[in-house]
């Protein structure tokens, strides 16, 4: 059992250095070299009506984490940490999404549910659609980044890891739905490629029932990154904003 209280992430090099309260270990993080990744709020995932809701999975809990969300992106912009939204879907005629040859084609309950409803056709996750789309409450700003991806993890057929890499962040501050699908695929493959992922625990949103929200937490926590809350980050972050300074 590690004895470790607090993880320095910057290893010593100069730069500006915040302590962030988490789970199993506080951490040491260069604000310059730390990110906001916003995953897949979309109406898919987020707002009556849109894909998962209309799949059977209950969204109740959305709404909250959306408040959350918005919270940690005004603490982030305010403190000049940027944002980057992942955006999840496929071109209208699905080819990104694969055929049958694709186990997405199999797996993807989007697809599953077109194939079951044809009046719905063309209409979940397709690019351009209301589906697709950002909920309003979390419009991105001037500024922000998106990533489109068309798999769970956004490091996959994406743009995300250059992107990251090309700004020197290493450090990913996790917000989203689903924390057990593509946040969590998200987050094991950011720590494979040696990013120091943090999950906010009260600014994601699980599909399925509650225990999966809670297997993701333990599984970040003690097996792929370290987990923190939105006031925690906000709080942390405060400290570097210009107003504070
Ligand atoms: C099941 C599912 C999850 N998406 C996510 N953003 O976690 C999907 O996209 O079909």
């Amino acid at each position: 059992m590690t004895t470790e209280t607090v993880v320095d992430t910057t290893q010593g090099r100069k730069g500006r250095k915040i302590t962030l309260p988490a789970r199993p270990e506080a951490l040491v993080i260069d604000p310059d070299d730390t990110a906001v990744i916003v995953v897949d709020m979309q109406n898919a995932y987020s707002t009556e009506g849109g894909y998962v809701d209309i799949a059977g999975f209950d969204i109740s809990g959305a709404k909250s984490v959306i408040e959350n969300i918005r919270l940690t992106l005004d603490a982030a912009r305010a403190a000049g940490v940027p944002v980057i939204y992942f955006q999840n879907g496929w071109d209208s005629d699905y080819v990104e999404a694969g055929g049958p040859g694709s186990p997405n084609w199999h797996k993807s309950n989007a697809l599953k549910y077109m194939r079951a409803h044809p009046d719905r056709q063309g209409e979940l996750l397709s690019k351009g659609g209301w589906d697709y789309a950002i909920v309003d409450e979390l419009t991105p700003q001037p500024g922000d980044i998106v990533v489109p991806k068309t798999r769970y993890s956004g490091f996959f057929n994406s743009t995300m890891d250059s992107t990251l890499r090309a700004r020197g962040i290493r450090n990913l501050i996790f917000v989203g739905i689903a924390t057990n699908v593509c946040v969590e695929s998200s987050i094991r493959d950011a720590f494979h490629l040696e990013y120091f992922p943090v999950v906010l625990e009260d600014a994601t949103h699980h599909l399925g029932p509650q225990f999966m929200q809670d297997a993701a937490i333990y599984n970040i926590e003690k097996f792929f990154g370290w987990v923190s809350t939105t006031a925690d980050f906000s709080g942390a972050i405060r400290q570097i904003a210009p107003e504070n300074q």
